[in-house]
């Protein structure tokens, strides 16, 4: 984590005909941040993450990647979202290496680059497979490699890991973090699940009830590995839900 403001988000409104979603939001992602973020189901989290790549126009307000309006064109910002999103007729390898193939890097480099991120999420010996061959991890596994493959510099997860087994997710997870530690990306990670935003983020913002805006951004200083049974790690886990309350 650095100093540096990766992402600023200003004044961010949303509204869906009279439906007001995001309501003046504004708050700042640091460089090599881990954020977590939680709300109430249907607050926004997705509308939030839809209007930073621009697939959602704003109703106002703005949002800022290094000082400047996103534009996807220019800057290099993945997204990883819930389900499968690999590409049925390409192999492990192709699907892993298919965001290099417009890149202004040599075949030798896009070649080693393939090489490390199939090695750390464990494809190697998977790597002439097809994802029908595949199960549900190993295909969000295609996804996370690949993303982290264009070395990008902002990467949004929006619940990635929900719907596999706690045991999958628990191995995810730590990738994930082994992941993040290695090229300390700024990660936007978006998810229901209050365990996993106090097992992986270094910050956690809550969001309210809609008319969205952000409740607190807390600091999240547990020592990693992290225990779920830790008694600190349950402490913030309560503090959490207790925070996401709106009943
Ligand atoms: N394209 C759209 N058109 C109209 N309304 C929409 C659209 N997309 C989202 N909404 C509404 O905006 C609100 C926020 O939806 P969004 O999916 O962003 O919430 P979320 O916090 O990601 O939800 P969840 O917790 O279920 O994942 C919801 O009330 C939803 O119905």
């Amino acid at each position: 984590m650095s100093d540096q403001i990766k992402v600023q988000v200003r004044h961010l409104t949303k509204k869906f005909g009279d439906l007001l979603v995001l309501s003046d939001v504004s708050f700042d992602v640091m460089d090599g941040d881990l954020l977590c973020v939680v709300g109430p189901t249907g607050c926004g989290k997705t509308t939030f993450l839809n209007s930073l790549v621009n697939i959602y126009d704003t109703t106002s307000g703005e949002i800022l990647l290094d000082g400047q309006k996103v534009d996807t064109k220019k800057q290099n910002i993945a997204y990883i979202f819930q389900g499968n999103s690999t590409m049925p007729w390409l192999t492990v390898e192709e699907n892993v290496g298919f965001g290099l193939l417009y890149k202004p890097l040599s075949d030798a480099e896009k070649k080693e680059r393939t090489e490390k991120y199939l090695e750390i999420v464990g494809l190697t010996k998977y790597r002439k497979y097809y994802p029908k061959q595949l199960s549900a991890s190993m295909l969000q596994r295609v996804s996370i490699a690949r993303a982290f493959a264009t070395e990008p510099e902002l990467l949004l997860m929006d619940e990635p890991y929900g719907q596999l087994d706690i045991e999958l997710r628990f191995r995810l997870e730590d990738e994930l973090v082994k992941l993040w530690q290695m090229t300390k990306t700024t990660v936007l990670f978006i998810t229901h699940n209050i365990e996993e935003a106090v097992y992986l983020g270094n910050k956690i913002m809550i969001l309210t009830n809609k008319p969205t805006t952000v409740k607190t951004t807390l600091i999240n200083e547990l020592p990693r590995p992290r225990d779920i049974a830790d008694p600190q790690f349950i402490e913030l886990r309560n503090k959490v839900t207790e925070l996401i309350k709106w009943w």
